[in-house]
C-alpha cells in the first residue's frame, strides 16, 4: 500500500462527491478536506496547537520559499520540516513551478528547468524536476507535488500543448529522482489549460505513471468560475476513481462545494488567511468586513453560529479596534476564525454526503451566503 492512500467510505448517489479518509505517515485526514497554506513553514500568525484546535490535520508549504530561505539543507539538518516547525500532522509541499511564475522575476523556461531571480534578493536561481524532488525529500513532506508548469491564463492551444507535454516529461524525471519510498508520496498534476482535448491528453499521460494521487493544476488562475467547473466536469472522470484528487488553489466556499460535487477530495487556498489579515471574515451569511465602521459598536461575535476561540471570546467591535490599531492580535483572531469557518464548512459537507443531502445543503449554503 502506498505511503499516502485514499480510503473511500461512501460515493454520493446524486453527485460525484466522495466521503473518504486520506491515510498519510502523519495521520489520517477525513475527506473532502480543506488544507491551510503555510507557505514559509508557518500558517501565518498561527501556532501548530492552534492549527490543530481549528481542526486541520494537514497543511501545505512551499518548495520555492523554503529553497530560497532558509534553504532546504538547513531544514534537513534541523530534522526536516515537521521537526523544524513543530508540526506533527501531515504536510503537502508544492513543487515550486507555480511560485516561480507567480513570484519570481525574469524567469526563463528551458527543457532542463526554470531560471529565475529570487523575489527576496534578486539573485539568479534555478529549479528543475530533480532539484524540486531533492528539496521536498529534504523537507520530509508526506505528499510531494510534481514539478510542473501552470500554463498562464489565457494562453494559446499551441502553448498549452507544448507546456503540458514538457510537464509530462518533467513528471517522469521527478519519478526517476525519488527513492522507492518517496515515489509513494508523489502526486502528478494534470495541465492542458482550458482545452478539453489537451486536458484529456495530459490526464492520459499523467495517469499512465500509476501514482498515489493526482492534482488538477492550471485552474484558479483568473478564469471565470463557470469555465473552471466545465474543465472539472470533463477532467475529473479521467482520473482513477480510487486515487485522491486534489484541486490546486481552490478555496472560496462556493467553489469548495462545487468542487466536492464534481469529485474532488482535497483543496487549498491562501484566501481565508489572506483576507483575514486585511480585515474580512467569512461567515455562513457572507463576508463581513470587520474592519468597516459598521462593526464599531457591534458587541456580538463575528458569527454567532461559530464555535471558534475568537467567536467565543471577542466582539466584532474589539477585533475592529485591534485591526485599526494594527495590533497583531487582530490578525491572529481573524485568521483563527476564517480557518475554523472553512473546517466547519467541510465538516458540514462531509455530513451532508453521509446523509445523502449534499444538493440540498448546497442550496441552503448558497442562499444563506447570498450566492445566486
Ligand atoms: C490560487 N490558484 C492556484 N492555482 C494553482 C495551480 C497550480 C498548478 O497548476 N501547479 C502547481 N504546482 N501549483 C499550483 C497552485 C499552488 C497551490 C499551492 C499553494 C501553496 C502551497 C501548496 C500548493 C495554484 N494555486
Ligand atoms: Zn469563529
Amino acid at each position: 500500500m502506498a505511503a499516502v492512500y485514499l480510503e473511500i467510505l461512501k460515493e454520493d448517489s446524486r453527485t460525484k462527491a466522495r466521503l473518504g479518509k486520506l491515510h498519510t505517515p502523519h495521520g489520517t485526514i477525513e475527506t473532502p478536506v480543506f488544507m491551510p497554506v503555510g507557505t514559509q513553514g508557518t500558517v501565518k500568525t498561527m501556532t501548530p496547537e492552534e492549527i490543530k484546535e481549528i481542526g486541520a490535520g494537514m497543511i501545505l508549504s512551499n518548495t520555492y520559499h523554503l529553497f530560497l530561505r532558509p534553504g532546504h539543507e538547513l531544514v534537513r539538518e534541523a530534522g526536516g520540516l515537521h521537526r523544524f516547525m513543530n508540526w506533527d500532522g501531515a504536510i503537502l509541499t508544492d513543487s515550486g513551478g507555480f511560485q516561480v511564475f507567480s513570484l519570481g522575476d525574469m524567469r526563463t523556461i528551458r527543457e532542463e528547468g526554470v531560471e529565475f531571480r529570487s523575489h527576496i534578493d534578486g539573485s539568479r536561481q534555478f529549479l528543475s524536476p530533480e532539484i524540486s524532488m531533492q528539496v521536498q525529500m529534504s523537507l520530509g513532506s508526506d505528499v510531494v507535488m510534481a514539478f510542473d508548469e501552470c500554463a498562464p491564463y489565457p494562453c494559446t492551444h499551441t502553448y498549452a500543448k507544448d507546456s503540458l507535454e514538457r510537464t509530462t516529461r518533467w513528471l517522469k524525471r521527478c519519478k526517476e529522482t525519488l527513492t522507492t519510498t518517496d515515489k509513494q508520496s508523489l502526486f502528478g498534476i494534470v495541465q492542458g489549460g482550458m482545452f478539453e482535448d489537451l486536458r484529456r491528453q495530459s490526464a492520459a499521460e499523467i495517469t499512465e505513471l500509476d501514482l498515489p494521487g493526482y492534482a488538477i493544476g492550471g485552474l484558479s488562475v483568473g478564469e471565470p468560475k463557470d469555465i473552471m467547473y466545465e474543465v472539472l466536469d470533463y477532467t475529473v472522470p479521467l482520473l482513477p476513481r480510487e486515487k485522491p484528487r486534489y484541486l490546486m488553489g481552490v478555496g472560496s466556499p462556493d467553489a469548495l462545494i462545487e468542487g466536492v460535487m464534481r469529485g474532488i477530495d482535497m483543496f487549498d487556498c491562501v484566501l481565508p488567511t489572506r483576507i483575514a489579515r486585511n480585515g474580512t471574515a467569512l461567515t455562513r451569511f457572507g463576508k463581513v468586513i470587520v474592519r468597516n465602521a459598521g462593526s464599531a459598536r457591534d458587541f456580538g461575535p463575528i458569527d454567532p453560529s461559530c464555535d471558534c476561540y475568537t467567536c467565543r471570546n471577542y466582539s466584532r467591535a474589539y477585533i475592529r479596534h485591534l485591526l485599526k490599531a494594527e495590533e497583531i492580535l487582530g490578525l491572529r483572531l481573524m485568521s483563527i476564525h476564517n480557518l475554523r469557518y472553512l473546517q466547519i464548512l467541510m465538516h458540514e459537507v462531509r455530513e451532508a454526503i453521509k446523509e445523502d443531502r449534499l444538493p440540498e445543503y448546497r442550496e441552503k449554503c448558497f442562499s444563506d451566503y447570498g450566492y445566486e
